[in-house]
C-alpha cells in the first residue's frame, strides 16, 4: 500500500457532512483533499472549498463534473442523496477507487445498483459511521438474541434536526436489522413503522420505529426492549457530526488496499460477526 496521503474527492461539498469531511481531511493525516464537487447550478460551484467549510483559502475549487474529479482521486466521500449516490457509485467504479456512502434514505432498488457497481468498485456503506452507534448495533444485536420476543418488546426511537428529509433516520433502521438479526428474523415481516388511530394491540414480536424531528439535534438513538414492569434502554447520542466525518475518513483509508466488494462499517471497525 502506498505510504502518500490518499487523495479523497468530497461530493455535497458545501452540505452539512461535506464541510465537516473538508475540516477534518485538512486536519487528519494519511489524507488529503484532491477535489470537492456539487451538483450543476449549485451556488457553490466555483467557490474554495476551504472557505465554505470555514478553514480559509485551500486552492481546492468545488466543482460540478464528479468524473473528472475521480479520475486521479483514490476515493470519494458521499453524504449526498439517494439519486446522486446511484450515479456516483458508477461513476467511482468506472475509477476504480473506494466509495464510502454515507448517504441514507436509499430505496431498494438504489440499494441493488450500489451493490452491483460494489462488483468493481470498493464500497463501504452504513446508515452511521460513528464507533458508537455501530457498537451499539452490536449490543442491540446480544440483547434481541437474550431476551424472549413473547416478554420483551422492541421499539426504536430516534430524533434528528428539522432539515432531515427521510425517515426511518438509516441508524434508526440498522439498530433495527441488528435486533432482527439477533432474534433470527428478517426486519422487513416484522418492522412497524407507522402507528396512527385504532391500532389494536401490539403484535409480540414486532420492532417499532418511532421518529422525531427538530431544531438542530444532530442524533438520537434509543432501543428499548421493554418487558412485564422494566425497560432495558440502549442508546447513543452524537454530539458532533466529526464522528461521522472520522468514520467515514477511516473507512476510506482501511478499503484503500482490499478488493471490490460491499463491505460495512462493522467490517472496518472489526465489530462484524461473520
Ligand atoms: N451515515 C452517516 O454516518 C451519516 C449519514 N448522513 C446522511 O448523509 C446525507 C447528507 O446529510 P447532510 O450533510 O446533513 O445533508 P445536506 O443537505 O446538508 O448535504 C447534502 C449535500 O449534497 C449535495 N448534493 C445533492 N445532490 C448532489 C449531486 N448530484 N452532486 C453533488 N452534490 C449533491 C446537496 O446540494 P443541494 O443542497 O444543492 O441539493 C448538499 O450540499 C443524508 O442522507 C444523511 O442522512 C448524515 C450524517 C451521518
Ligand atoms: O441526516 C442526518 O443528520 C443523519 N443521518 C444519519 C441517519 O439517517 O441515521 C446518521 C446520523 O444520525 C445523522
Amino acid at each position: 500500500m502506498s505510504d502518500a496521503a490518499m487523495k479523497l474527492v468530497v461530493v455535497g461539498a458545501a452540505g452539512r457532512m461535506g464541510q465537516t469531511l473538508i475540516r477534518l481531511i485538512h486536519s487528519i493525516e494519511g489524507v488529503t483533499l484532491h477535489a470537492a464537487v456539487e451538483r450543476p447550478g449549485s451556488p457553490f460551484v466555483g467557490k474554495d472549498a476551504g472557505e465554505i467549510a470555514g478553514l480559509g483559502p485551500t486552492g481546492v475549487i468545488i466543482g460540478d463534473d464528479p468524473l473528472n474529479a475521480f479520475l486521479h482521486a483514490e476515493g470519494v466521500l458521499d453524504f449526498t442523496s439517494p439519486a446522486a449516490t446511484v450515479d456516483f457509485s458508477g461513476l467511482a467504479a468506472q475509477a476504480r477507487i473506494v466509495h464510502v456512502v454515507g448517504t441514507t434514505g436509499c430505496s431498494e432498488d438504489d440499494n441493488a445498483r450500489i451493490a452491483a457497481a460494489a462488483r468493481h468498485a470498493r464500497v463501504v456503506k452504513s446508515g452511521n459511521m460513528s464507533l458508537g452507534v455501530n457498537l451499539l448495533s452490536v449490543l442491540a444485536e446480544q440483547a434481541a438474541r437474550a431476551l424472549d420476543p413473547d416478554d420483551w418488546d422492541i421499539e426504536i426511537l430516534e430524533m434528528h434536526h428539522k432539515h432531515k428529509v427521510d425517515a426511518p433516520s438509516g441508524t434508526a433502521l440498522l439498530l433495527g436489522e441488528a435486533a432482527a438479526k439477533g432474534r433470527g428474523i428478517g426486519l422487513a415481516a416484522k418492522s412497524v413503522r407507522v402507528r396512527d388511530g385504532h391500532t389494536g394491540a401490539r403484535e409480540a414480536g414486532t420492532i417499532g420505529f418511532a421518529t422525531l424531528r427538530g431544531g438542530s439535534v444532530i442524533g438520537e438513538h434509543s432501543v428499548l426492549f421493554a418487558g412485564e414492569g422494566e425497560i432495558v434502554t440502549l442508546s447513543h447520542s452524537a454530539a458532533d457530526r466529526s464522528i461521522f466525518a472520522r468514520g467515514a475518513i477511516k473507512a476510506a483509508l482501511w478499503a484503500r488496499d482490499k478488493k471490490p466488494g460491499l463491505y460495512s462499517m462493522l467490517d472496518v471497525l472489526g465489530l462484524s460477526s461473520q
